[in-house]
């Protein structure tokens, strides 16, 4: 199948919705015509979209709109019922998901993936030793224990985990745990950084760190961030374009500005209150 052309990214055909010509060579991420069902279910239907190197995009949608299973599929945890997955300009559709982080994808760490009894330092120098020795085995917690770890200690303080290095994952707060789950996907040095609702049950204070912390996660290494967030104050404030899917299908892709002032996208979010109320 060819490349994604990124000038046939879907959008709202209606005024400023039009995405910019993009040329192809620029996007690291690309998804050309990716569509999955459950069984009657259309959940994601026919996106194609290319994320520029160095881009903060983000997803967004009403309830249901198929956010999740695009990025499952993105990150190879679906497989698509039908279209293309594109890395750094190579497919990867039928990669599985642990060979992403080995070709540049990372999502970050849930919750529950951390290694609960062991430090924020040794769960970031696992994932490093991983990346580096290119697969986990137990002896990785048994050995070794210098493999990676002044690279941990960095990629720590890089997502403010300095004062924390010693502590056991599950002892952290909400927030930190999240921070450790971006550092251990950072531990796979990743071209393309996926993040599942980062903000997600954090307070104010920490939501407002955390979209700081990925900004400057994006502008200190130029790495392409792609996420799905709820929060809309973080999505307007942090992202340099924005794709709003509404049942299965682009609606729109553009900047923030542009964003709130889109008629389809005020309609969908106003049909999914309707639907709410
Ligand atoms: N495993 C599944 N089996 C059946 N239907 C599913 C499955 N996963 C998702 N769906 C359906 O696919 C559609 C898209 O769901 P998805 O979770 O991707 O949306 P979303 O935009 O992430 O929603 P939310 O914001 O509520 O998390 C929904 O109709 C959902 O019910």
């Amino acid at each position: 199948m060819s490349r994604a052309d990124e000038t046939g990214e879907q959008t709202d055909n209606s005024e400023s919705a039009v995405e910019p010509a993009v040329a192809p060579s620029s996007a690291v991420l690309g998804v050309e015509g990716l569509t999955r069902t459950f069984g009657e279910v259309l959940a994601v239907d026919r996106v194609s979209l290319g994320v520029e190197t160095g881009e903060l995009r983000a997803i967004i949608g009403p309830n249901g709109a198929g956010k999740t299973t695009l990025f499952n599929c993105i990150m190879g945890t679906l497989a698509p019922t039908d279209g293309s997955v594109y890395l750094n300009e190579s497919e990867i559709t039928d990669q599985g998901e642990e060979q992403r982080p080995h070709l540049g994808m990372a999502r970050s760490f849930q919750s529950n993936q951390l290694f609960a009894d062991q430090t924020v330092l040794e769960n970031i120098r696992l994932v490093v030793q991983t990346a580096q020795q290119g697969a986990f085995s137990m002896d990785l917690l048994r050995s070794h224990y210098d493999v990676g770890r002044d690279r941990a200690i960095e990629i720590a303080d890089d997502v403010g985990l300095t004062a924390d290095l010693d502590a056991e994952a599950k002892n952290l707060p909400h927030g930190e745990q999240r921070r450790l789950g971006i550092a251990m996907a950072l531990a796979t040095d990743p071209d393309v950084l996926l993040l599942d609702e980062p903000t997600s049950g954090m307070s104010p204070a920490a939501t407002t760190e955390t979209a700081s912390l990925i900004e400057e996660i994006r502008d200190d290494r130029g790495l392409t961030v792609v996420l799905i967030e709820h929060d809309m104050d973080v999505v307007l404030s942090i992202s340099d374009r924005i794709t709003v899917l509404n049942r299965g299908e682009i609606i729109a892709t553009d900047q923030p500005a542009e964003i709130q002032e889109n008629k389809a996208v005020q309609d969908a979010y106003l049909g999914g209150m309707r639907e709410e109320i």
